[in-house]
C-alpha cells in the first residue's frame, strides 16, 4: 500500500494535458484558459467623461465664472471642435473629452440659462476624466492557465477577443460495475440496489470541468467488463466503480490487465478508498475506484478532481486544504489516513459519529472531509485539523 501523497504523484505522472480548442466568448466561463491572450485594443481608447456635465478648461475656473455652450459630446458621438476659454461643451458619461477641455463640471454644480452656464460654489473638485488606456492597453495579457470567471469574460469582451483558447474538456467514461446494480428509476430485484455513486461522480466531475459519460452497468464477468472497456476506449479518462477489492467477484483489475492496462499502483493507505488502482489503458488514463458509495465519492474529491484539473493544464496539486478548529474531542486514528465526513461552520468543525463508507446520507450532510494522518493521536476540542471542503 502506498500513501495518498505517493498515489497523487503517480496519478499526475499518468496525466496527459489536453490540447486547446477555441470557443466563443459566450461559452468561455468556467473553462480553463489554455494560452495567454492579449488585448487587441486600448480601453478606454480616448480620454472619456466619467459624468454628465460640461467639459471646460480649468484656467479661470472659479465660482461665478460663466461659459458659453458651443456644442455637445455624447457616448459614441464626439465634439469635433476645440474648447476655448469661457467655452463649454455639454458632455455625457462615456463621451470623448473634446480638445482643449481638461475638466468635467458635473451638471449639479452649474446654473444653466439658455446657452450659458455659471459655476456654483462648493463644487466637486475632481476632473471626472478617465485617461485613455487606464483600464488596459493593447497587448496587456490575461495569463494562462486560469479558470475563466464572469469578470474575465467581461474583460475578454472589452479586449475584443471573441474566441478564446481553452483546454478541451476531458472526456470521462464512468463504468459502474456489479450484478447488484440497477439504474435509478428501474425496479430493483430483491437482492439489488440502485447505482448511485456513478451519478454523484458524474456531477462532481462535470462541476470541475470534465465532460463525463455514464456507461451502462457492467456485470461481474470479465466479458462484460471487457465490453465496457471497449465502449470507453475513446475517453481521456476511464473510471470504473466497484469490483476493485479482493473478493471472488472483484474482476476489474483482471479485466483491465487483459485489456492491456499498465498498472501504476493498487491500494492506498487511506480510509475510505483503500482498493484504489490506476494506470493507462490504450490512449486513456484509468482510475479504478472502490464501490462503496462514500469511498468512490471521497476518492473523486481527493484524486479524480485534481487529475481533471491537471488534464486541463492547471497546476498538478492536491485538493486545497484549510485548517479549522475542532469543537469536540475525537479518538486516535488507525494506520490509514482517514478522510472523515464532517461539518464546518464559523464555530468550528464537527466530525460525524458514523463514518461507515456506505452511508450516503452522512456524506450528503457533510460539507467537508477532515483529514486525520495515519496513527494520529487523540485530538481535543480546540485542536486544529486540516479539511477539504466538499
Ligand atoms: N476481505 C476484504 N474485503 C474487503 C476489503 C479488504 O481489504 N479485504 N476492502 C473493503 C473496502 S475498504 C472496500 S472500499 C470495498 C470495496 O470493494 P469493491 O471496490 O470491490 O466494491 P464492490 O465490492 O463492488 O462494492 C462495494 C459496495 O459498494 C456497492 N456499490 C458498488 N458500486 C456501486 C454503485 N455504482 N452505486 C452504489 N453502490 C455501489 C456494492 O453494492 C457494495 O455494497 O471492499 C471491502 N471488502
Ligand atoms: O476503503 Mo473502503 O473505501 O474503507 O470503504
Amino acid at each position: 500500500m502506498i500513501s495518498v501523497s505517493d498515489a497523487l504523484d503517480h496519478l499526475f505522472a499518468l496525466v496527459r494535458v489536453l490540447p486547446a480548442e477555441h470557443v466563443p466568448l459566450r461559452v468561455a466561463a468556467g473553462r480553463v484558459l489554455a494560452e495567454t491572450v492579449r488585448a487587441t485594443r486600448t480601453q478606454p481608447p480616448f480620454a472619456a467623461s466619467a459624468m454628465d456635465g460640461y467639459a471646460i478648461n480649468r484656467a479661470g475656473l472659479r465660482t461665478g465664472a460663466t461659459y458659453r455652450i458651443i456644442g455637445e459630446a455624447a457616448a459614441g458621438h464626439r465634439f469635433a471642435g476645440n474648447v476655448g476659454n469661457a467655452e463649454a461643451v455639454r458632455i455625457f458619461t462615456g463621451a470623448p473629452v473634446p480638445d482643449g477641455a481638461d475638466c468635467i463640471v458635473i451638471q449639479e454644480d452649474v446654473d444653466r440659462e439658455g446657452d450659458t452656464i455659471t459655476l456654483r460654489d462648493n463644487r466637486d473638485s475632481k476632473s471626472h476624466i478617465r485617461a485613455a488606456g487606464q483600464d488596459f492597453q493593447v497587448g496587456d495579457p490575461i495569463e494562462a492557465p486560469c479558470i475563466l470567471n464572469p469578470s474575465d469574460v467581461a474583460l475578454l469582451a472589452a479586449m475584443n477577443v471573441p474566441r478564446v483558447p481553452v483546454a478541451r474538456k476531458p472526456s470521462v467514461a464512468i463504468i459502474p460495475t456489479g450484478d447488484e446494480l440497477v439504474q435509478p428509476g428501474e425496479t430493483p430485484g430483491p437482492d439489488q440496489i440502485i447505482a448511485s455513486n456513478s451519478y454523484g461522480l458524474a456531477a462532481l466531475l462535470e462541476a470541475n470541468g470534465a465532460n463525463p459519460r455514464l456507461l451502462p452497468i457492467a456485470r461481474d464477468t470479465t466479458a462484460s467488463l471487457a465490453l465496457a472497456f471497449n465502449l470507453a476506449k475513446d475517453a481521456d479518462l476511464i473510471i470504473t466503480i466497484g469490483g476493485a477489492s479482493v473478493g471472488d467477484h472483484d474482476l476489474v483489475g483482471e479485466a483491465a490487465a487483459q485489456g492491456g492496462m499498465q498498472q501504476a499502483f493498487y491500494k492506498v493507505a487511506m480510509r475510505p478508498g483503500k482498493p484504489l488502482m490506476a494506470g493507462r489503458i490504450g490512449s486513456a488514463m484509468m482510475v479504478g475506484l472502490p464501490g462503496n458509495p462514500v469511498s468512490a465519492m471521497v476518492c473523486g474529491h481527493v484524486f479524480v478532481v485534481p487529475v481533471i484539473r491537471a488534464m486541463l493544464g492547471l497546476p498538478a496539486q492536491p485538493a486545497q486544504r484549510k485548517s479549522v478548529t475542532l469543537v469536540h474531542d475525537i479518538d486516535a486514528n488507525g494506520p490509514r489516513e482517514h478522510y472523515m465526513r464532517g461539518h464546518v461552520t464559523a464555530e468550528g468543525l464537527t466530525i460525524f459519529e458514523r463514518q461507515d463508507s456506505a452511508l450516503l446520507r452522512v456524506l450528503a450532510n457533510a460539507n467537508c472531509l477532515a483529514i486525520r494522518p495515519a496513527h494520529d493521536g487523540p485530538r481535543m476540542q480546540g485542536d486544529m485539523l486540516d479539511i477539504i471542503m466538499i
